[in-house]
């Protein structure tokens, strides 16, 4: 806090929830004021959202009477992690600019349930996918532990835990889990994302002592009803934030093309570079080591079928 004017006082703190117009900021002491963008607003990221959930930005507040909960932000710091929304193709890509799901994530974490709905690695490939390409440390949960009959799910889980991810069994039904969860959060801004009815809000209405909104579980209907809808940043009573984000489908993936996403799997790098071109993509090319370590069981076939389907949908996407 330094003051400039008698009645000005200026505060630095954090973006923790986005409402329409309005933004709520909490500062580093524990304050918490209702603010707002103005035209001379200062952005530290001029081709993307000016303002968003997990922005470090600094306010005025005016001092008017005793308390004054509300504020002006002056400037928003250059972010160091977006995730960025997906563009709706029928509008003008151009004159768009990037608008931010919540900026700062330190660690993103994808939630999949055991059953209901049912667990799909190719999902968690695709997550797996984001997380390597924009460099974000990534934690795995799997919920709803209880109704699985304890095996299949950790078989299926298995490869990954052999590629050096760390994963999360949790049952909130059963309180399973929730320590390790804590512990592997570790202080961090997370990002929970994943499919609607997984029970992200229960979990994180669990962890932080907050009702968010739960559903019943609409995986069944197809698509699912988001009913997750304004992003909200709610503090750990351990240290960290959590933030609850739509599902994948939801980010822009814009950054991941048919030339880079070889580098996202990480057990093809150490491959690769036996491959007959330099340039393969490891799909129709003759000796390519990828496709050989497939066949020999060095490399899961699993998740090659998984780089295939996303390799042959970029394009599609283009
Ligand atoms: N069996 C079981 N069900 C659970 C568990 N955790 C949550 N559920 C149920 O799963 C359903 C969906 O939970 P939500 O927390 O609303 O799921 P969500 O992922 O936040 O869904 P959206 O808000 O739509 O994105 C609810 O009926 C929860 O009660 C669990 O550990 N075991
Ligand atoms: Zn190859």
């Amino acid at each position: 806090m330094k003051e400039k004017k008698t009645n000005e006082v200026y505060y630095e703190g954090r973006i923790t929830g986005a409402f329409g117009a309005g933004y709520m900021v909490t500062t580093d002491d524990g304050r918490v004021f209702r603010c707002r963008t103005f035209p001379g607003t200062q952005s530290g990221n001029p081709e993307s959202s000016l303002a968003a959930v997990g922005d470090q930005v600094e306010v005025q507040v005016t001092l008017s009477g005793t308390d004054a909960l509300e504020g002006i932000i002056m400037q928003v710091q250059p972010r160091r992690s977006a995730l960025i929304r997906k563009r709706d193709p029928r509008r003008n890509r151009s004159r768009e600019k990037q608008q931010v799901i919540a900026a700062n994530i330190e660690l993103l974490v994808p939630v999949v349930s055991a059953y209901e709905p049912p667990l799909t690695t190719r999902l968690i490939d695709r997550y797996l996918v984001f997380a390597e390409s924009e460099q974000l440390p990534v934690l795995l949960v799997v919920n709803k532990m209880d109704l699985d009959d304890g095996v299949e799910v950790r078989k299926l889980m298995q490869v990954y835990h052999d590629l050096g991810y760390r994963i999360c069994y949790v049952s909130i039904y059963r309180q399973s889990g929730i320590d390790e969860l804590i512990e592997a959060l570790g202080g961090r801004i997370s990002a929970f994302s994943g499919h609607s009815g997984v029970g992200k809000s229960t979990i994180i209405n669990l962890l932080t002592g907050v009702r968010l909104k739960t559903s019943r579980t609409s995986w069944k209907s197809g698509k699912g009803v988001h009913t997750t809808s304004n992003a909200t940043m709610l503090p750990l009573p351990a240290g960290g934030y959590v933030i609850d984000t739509p599902g994948i489908r939801e980010f822009s993936l814009a950054d991941i093309t048919r030339e880079n996403l070889r580098f996202y799997f990480r057990e093809f790098l150490q491959v690769m570079p036996e491959c007959g071109f330099s340039s393969c993509t490891h799909t129709v090319e003759p000796d390519c080591a990828v496709k050989t370590a497939v066949g020999n069981g060095v490399i899961d076939a699993g998740r090659y079928e998984s780089y295939l389907a996303l390799f042959y949908a970029l394009e599609d996407e283009r």
